[in-house]
């Protein structure tokens, strides 16, 4: 395909507002696009490379600047392009305002046979990428100046736009998805035919499917004619549907089960360009058979922030696991080649930056697998560090081996993708887990997990997260798949406390067995003006250390004693955390806490400052 078929093309995607009319071009870019196929389905999306790969072509604003002003003529200056892009704002648009290369590019404009291809452009522009070492900034330069030199304005523009990652033609991955199956999998319907769907339903499901494409799209949002072109607007359905049949011949609508395909091996590749060609040879099967592939990394599967009371409303029981406060790792490991890889959440290498992951993942697996987790920063004793030291180590070119000294990363791993051969996406999590253990049982590396339906034994295990200075816990559905690039309710991470109250001890029980002699679970009150009322009670699961700590503190304070329940003088004030207040008949004062959680003796209090039942009811009618 001609270079300038395609910016013709795409400009008119510019133009374009309504989201469905947007995808019918892209669809029909596609269905033309012959054995360019891969290469345009990346352009649309403003890359030269696939979403996996994260090579880029290393040119900066300024080299690109100079490029357009080299080829605009002699009395153009990088300065110029520069004070222009002040006035217009975008790179493109400057870009187009030039004449480039005199009667060449005009030819290639006017439709001359000799234009530049879009073949041409892809290897031209992963010429400027591979350009490295000495002298790479010139050969860069020299390379994208004879491209702009062979240009109309209209392909400069984007030309321009592809040097810098950006199309600007609100053409995301859920309108390229949309297109890809309304193009290859969709039964053409004749024009004047109703839709066996209507335009509703069609619409509601691609705004569904789309959850991941507008979670994990950059631009998502970003485009300038349409907002999101992976939202169906009822409004601009209909609209779209009226100009489709009046102007684009039949029109064709992809089923929920052909976008779900496309979509499905989309997560599983983040190639575009090759789930489009997979999609046109050999249809839906073809898809079906697209595999993870170590060494190619898939998007994160992200989590909402959650409550426990959630999490057990939601499911049965809850999956729960230390949230480790450090950053996000793919691991890849190919037992064939002996190599391992390590991408970021955002799937770029980072496998040089953490030489020791990478000796660890030698050392302990055995055979080729991709392991999601989290790369934590670690003190001497094994303690884990705040983020920020982490991020010391994460994106580092440069001083490996120094910061190996300074900041001691270790991986913790809560997930596994793929093992030996056998993708485990479609695997409920505690089989995934189990997987996971499986790779690296015995090696301290493989993230806790608890399956509970209990909310203080919930509770315990936060606490005890805390306790070793973690940031709190993640709470996941024990069945749910692994959804790439999906921020759905499988996966919660805890929301921290809104507020905390100061709480006085009135009650408390003893434990049971082992714990005999400890009191362990405790009764909250709050201050009214004649005395206290019951709230709620905290079962503090914490060690047996602070168990036995508090124990000392309340013995005394005991007035009276039946069965495992004593009675406390008010004296000790606890700050306890909780997600909610309710309405309950349980306790004498109305109220009870949702979730109440021990987080530490105000040592600093009497009783008499602790919290009000007024403040509670406050607190309460402001949730
Ligand atoms: N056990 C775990 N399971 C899943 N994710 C975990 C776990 N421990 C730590 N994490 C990290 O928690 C992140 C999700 O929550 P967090 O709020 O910290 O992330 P964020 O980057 O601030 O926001 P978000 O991911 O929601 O955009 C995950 O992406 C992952 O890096």
């Amino acid at each position: 395909m001609e270079f300038a078929e395609f910016a013709a093309r795409a400009s008119e995607m510019e133009r374009e507002p309504a989201d469905l009319a947007t995808v019918a071009l892209v669809r029909d870019l596609f269905l033309d696009a012959g054995e360019d196929l891969p290469v345009v389905v990346r352009f649309v999306q403003g890359r030269v490379f696939p979403a996996w790969d994260s090579t880029t072509l290393d040119v900066g604003p300024r080299l690109l600047h100079e490029a357009i002003a080299r080829a605009a003529g002699t009395n153009v200056t990088a300065d110029d392009v520069e004070d222009k892009l002040a006035d217009i704002g975008e790179i493109g648009a400057v870009a187009e305002s030039y004449e480039f290369g005199g009667q060449q590019g005009l030819a290639a404009f006017a439709g001359g046979t000799d234009g530049l291809t879009v073949a041409e452009v892809d290897e031209t522009l992963r010429e400027v990428a591979a350009a490295d070492g000495e002298g790479s900034e010139d050969r860069k330069l020299s390379t994208l100046f004879g491209l702009f030199n062979r240009c109309s304005p209209e392909e400069a523009k984007f030309i321009a736009r592809l040097v810098l990652s950006e199309m600007r033609i609100g053409v995301g991955e859920g309108t390229v998805r949309d297109a890809i199956a309304e193009a290859f999998l969709a039964d053409a319907e004749p024009a004047d035919a109703e839709p066996a769907d209507d335009g509703e339903t069609t619409d509601g499901a691609r705004t569904d499917l789309s959850a991941f494409a507008a979670d994990s799209d950059p631009e998502a949002g970003d485009g300038e004619a349409k907002e999101d072109e992976s939202e169906g607007d009822d409004d601009e359905g209909e609209e779209a549907d009226e100009s489709d049949d009046e102007d684009e011949g039949p029109t064709m609508r992809a089923t929920d089960d052909e976008l779900a395909a496309v979509e499905r091996a989309l997560q599983v590749s983040n190639d575009y360009g090759m789930v489009a060609t997979v999609a046109r040879e050999e249809g839906e099967s073809g898809l079906a058979e697209v595999r993870l592939e170590v060494g190619r990394p898939v998007q994160a599967m992200l989590a909402q922030a959650g409550t426990v009371t959630d999490a057990l409303a939601e499911w049965e029981s809850a999956a729960v696991e230390t949230k480790f406060d450090g950053a996000r790792v793919q691991v890849h490991y190919d037992e064939a080649e002996e190599e391992v890889s390590l991408y970021s959440r955002n799937m770029d290498d980072v496998t040089d930056p953490l030489p020791e992951v990478v000796e660890f993942v030698e050392a302990n697996v055995g055979e080729s697998v991709i392991l999601d987790g989290e790369v934590v920063a670690i003190d001497e004793d094994g303690d884990p560090l705040p983020f920020q030291e982490i991020l010391r180590r994460f994106r580092r070119k440069h001083d490996v081996s120094r910061m190996r000294e300074e900041v001691r990363v270790e991986l913790r791993a809560f997930d596994c993708l793929h093992a030996d051969g056998e993708d485990l996406l479609d695997a409920p999590l505690t089989v995934r887990h189990e997987r996971l253990t499986d790779v690296l049982g015995g090696t301290g590396a493989v993230s806790e997990l608890l399956v509970s339906a209990d909310a203080e034994e919930i509770a315990a295990f936060e606490e005890r997260a805390l306790e070793a200075g973690h940031e709190g816990i993640m709470l996941k559905n024990p069945d749910s798949t692994y959804s790439p690039g999906n921020r759905g309710r499988n996966w919660l991470k805890r929301k921290p406390d809104v507020e905390t109250l100061d709480l006085v001890v009135t009650g408390a029980e003893w434990g049971e067995g082992r714990r005999a002699k400890f009191l362990g679970t405790f009764l909250l009150s709050a201050r009214t003006d004649d005395g206290y009322e019951t709230i709620g009670k905290v079962a503090t699961g914490i060690t047996d250390e602070k168990l036995a700590e508090l124990t000392e503190l309340l013995e005394p304070e005991i007035q009276a004693e039946e069965g495992q329940e004593v009675d406390l003088r008010p004296a000790v004030v606890f700050e306890v955390g909780y997600e909610e207040i309710q309405r309950s008949p349980t306790y004498t004062s109305g109220y009870a806490l949702r979730f109440p959680r021990f987080v530490s003796v105000r040592e600093d209090k009497d009783p008499e400052d602790a919290d009000s039942l007024e403040r509670v009811e406050r607190l309460a009618d402001g949730q």
